[in-house]
């Protein structure tokens, strides 16, 4: 470990929490305050709640805002892990719905995924680019130290969890065609969502350990013997895990507060040897925005 990177480890943890769709709150937190932050690249989703958890400084955003008015194609991923960034976050946990693309992933499920297949189309997918070009790695997308965290809990409070499997991420609104459904199935996908990229490669370039905890609430559109998937089954589903949801987030922020430890993904340190650029020939506006989510290398 170089210094660099030891001085990380005496970062204090600040734990956030992106919450999709049917978690659009966090209950429980003293000092609470709904705080607006403006980035270089925008507004996120909705004003971040800040405040703290036994003792643990935490930040929740809703990722669609709140009364969901975004759109998954539409969500200003950037602004929200640059803001996540300026508030000082150090972990996030996201909580995603997604669909089952495999028999035994029953509705009610919650996957601590670690694969993604990402089939976007429409997004931007790095903070960087020309004026300084970097490439991280993403060969493991998501943090196991938070993934381990949350599959423990989760066993803790009783919940139906898997640890592992692959997150297929299509652009949507939409949901999809049968045939799209089948395909992702001989991939070997085990969910479907629609969010968790670019999101997970822009915590990446940003430093900040990354884990979703998927919950499952309908079969897509694949499964014979279950109609295909529509908002209101989401909902019923969502409606009926949502407490389980809320004691997992509740339980595991004071757990990461407490035991943040080295990282051995890397994740905190994504940015020691990804940025190529020569120093002359960088332009100097871009690095200057980009201090914003990576000032630990930039500065
Ligand atoms: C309301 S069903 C489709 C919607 O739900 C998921 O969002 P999130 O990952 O934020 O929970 C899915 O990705 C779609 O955006
Ligand atoms: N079947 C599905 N496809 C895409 N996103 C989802 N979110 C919840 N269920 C989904």
């Amino acid at each position: 470990m170089s210094n660099n990177d030891a001085s990380l480890m005496s970062v204090k943890p600040v734990i956030g929490i992106i919450g999709g769709s049917g978690l659009y709150d966090i209950s429980g937190l003293t000092d609470q305050q709904w705080v607006t932050v403006e980035t270089p690249w925008g507004s996120p989703s909705d004003q971040l709640l800040t405040g703290n958890l036994n003792g643990v400084s935490c930040v929740f955003l809703p990722r669609h805002g709140r009364g969901h008015g975004i759109s998954p194609s539409e969500v200003n991923y950037h602004a929200n892990i640059a803001a996540m960034k300026k508030l000082g976050v150090t972990d996030i946990v996201s909580v995603s719905a997604v669909g089952s693309l495999k028999e035994e992933l029953a509705p009610g499920t919650f996957v601590v995924v670690d694969q993604v297949i990402d089939r976007t189309r429409l997004r931007n997918k790095s903070f960087f680019g020309t004026g300084l070009v970097a490439h991280v790695s993403l060969a493991d997308p998501f943090c196991q130290r938070i993934g381990q965290v949350l599959f423990e809990n989760a066993k803790t409070l009783g919940l139906s969890v898997v640890q592992g499997g692959t997150y297929l991420v299509m652009e949507g609104p939409q949901f999809s065609t049968r045939a799209e459904s089948n395909l992702y199935r001989s991939w070997g996908a085990s969910v479907i969502g629609m969010t968790n990229m670019p999101e997970a490669a822009l915590a990446r370039e940003a430093e900040i350990c990354y884990a979703t905890v998927a919950m499952v609430t309908d079969y897509d559109c694949w499964h014979e013997d279950h109609d295909a998937v529509s908002v209101e089954a989401v909902i019923k589903t969502l409606t009926a895990n949502a407490s389980n949801a809320r004691s997992l987030v509740s339980k595991v922020i004071p757990s990461l507060g407490h035991t943040r430890k080295e990282c051995y993904a890397g994740c905190c340190h994504a940015l020691n040897h990804a940025i190529i650029t020569a120093p002359h020939k960088r332009d100097p506006q871009i690095v200057e925005k980009l201090k914003w989510i990576a000032g630990r290398v930039l500065s």
